[in-house]
């Protein structure tokens, strides 16, 4: 039997699971994948790279049309590139991620990468889990299936100092909690729940614990499709 396209979304605050969970749950699905996060880190460290003013919104405004973002999206190997060059490493830099609120909270960067978005979104056969922060309110409205991750920043902020093997928690706890809050309160489409997403709270959960409970909801949608 044929299997239903879902497109999924799933969006949270940093460090909630989002790209862990949502590459396995693409995995296991046979469905595409997109981070969304890495498409604006790709334009802030393109903005870095030229020398645009990060404080000057008119200044990025100007030039969020120049970069060709291109986003692979097989689960097991997401790519990312830039004018053609491989960024995956270079837009995890402390320095761009300090940046990378700021250029996403400009309105013409935030149009022109929802399109993009769209655009491959659409043209995912089987469907895709999409990941970010604005995804099930802005970007794909209408997705088959809507999760938004939450966990508390104790334990966002112990599984990232793990991740980047740093010992000073409370810092990565600070910095987890201004990113969420420039994220939360910017005007353009901030970060927030959609009315119809199912929250999972992944405090207490393993990483594979949330896997298997997203799998099964994209299971229950597929199959009442
Ligand atoms: N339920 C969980 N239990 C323990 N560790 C987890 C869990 N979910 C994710 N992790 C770990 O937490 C770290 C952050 O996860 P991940 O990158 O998936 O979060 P994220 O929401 O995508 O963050 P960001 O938005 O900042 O990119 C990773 O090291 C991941 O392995
Ligand atoms: N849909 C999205 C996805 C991401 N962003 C911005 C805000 C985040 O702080 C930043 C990096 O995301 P991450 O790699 O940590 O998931 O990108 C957004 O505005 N909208």
């Amino acid at each position: 039997m044929e299997r239903a396209t879902v497109i999924v979304a799933i969006d949270g605050p940093s460090g909630t699971g989002k790209s862990s969970t949502s590459k396995a749950v693409a995995a296991q699905l046979g469905l595409s994948y997109l981070d969304t996060g890495a498409q604006y880190r790709a334009i802030t460290w393109w903005m870095v790279t030229n020398g645009i003013d990060i404080d000057d919104p008119s200044a990025i405004a100007a030039v969020a049309g120049k970069p060709e973002i291109i986003s692979g999206t097989d689960p097991s190997a997401p790519t990312i590139t830039v004018d053609g060059t491989d960024v995956a490493a270079a837009i995890r830099t402390q320095d761009v991620t300090s940046k990378v609120s700021a250029v996403s909270a400009v309105p013409e960067v935030r149009a022109r990468i929802t399109e993009l978005q769209r655009s491959i979104a659409a043209d995912a056969e089987n469907g895709i889990v999409v990941e970010g922060r604005d995804i099930g309110t802005t970007v794909l409205p209408d997705a088959d299936l809507k999760i938004f991750l939450t966990a508390s920043p104790e334990a966002r902020a112990a599984r990232r100092s793990g991740e980047l093997k740093s010992t000073d928690v409370q810092a990565t706890r600070e910095a987890l909690l201004k990113r969420d809050a420039a994220d939360s309160s910017r005007k353009t489409s901030p970060l927030a729940k959609a009315d119809d997403a199912v929250e999972v709270d992944t405090s207490d959960l393993t990483l594979q614990q949330v896997i298997e409970c997203v799998v099964t909801l994209v299971e229950e949608k597929r199959a009442a499709k």
